[in-house]
């Protein structure tokens, strides 16, 4: 990520938090819906982190991504981990990786699980890079 700022410093990115950055853990239900049209599993949203890792059902969509005003599906992979990033990543990197929106739509016929890590430094006041 340093590189591609072009920054001098590869371990830009690692230095920045604080040592007193948390990870905390999330871990989410979506039941059934009988009505997914009128119901969202999290409404849109970005995350405040400085990067989410997601572990999703393999046998589930309903992560969804806006870009350019269209929700597009998020594909899942089995086995693979998604990471959102945050965003402080997107304000540390002046842009340059932005925050998506994203939100979880409902299903009628299957539940879901995720689990979520979010790696966050609420103490420190972020800063762009320079
Ligand atoms: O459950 C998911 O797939 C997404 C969760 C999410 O966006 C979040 O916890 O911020
Ligand atoms: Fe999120």
């Amino acid at each position: 990520m340093a590189t591609l700022l072009e920054l001098n410093h590869d371990d830009y990115f690692v230095d920045q938090p604080g040592e007193k950055a948390e990870t905390n853990v999330r871990c989410s239900y979506y039941p059934q819906c009988p009505r997914p049209e009128l119901v969202f599993g999290l409404k849109p949203h970005c995350d405040g982190t400085i990067l989410t890792i997601l572990m999703v059902d393999d046998n589930v969509g309903g992560l969804q991504v806006l870009r350019d005003g269209v929700w597009w599906d998020v594909p899942t992979i089995p086995r693979t981990l998604l990471v959102i990033i945050g965003d402080q990543t997107e304000i540390l990197s002046n842009g340059f990786f932005t925050s998506p929106v994203h939100r979880v739509v409902t299903n009628a016929k299957k539940e879901r699980l995720s689990v979520a890590l979010d790696y966050v430094d609420h103490e420190r006041e972020i800063e762009p890079s320079p």
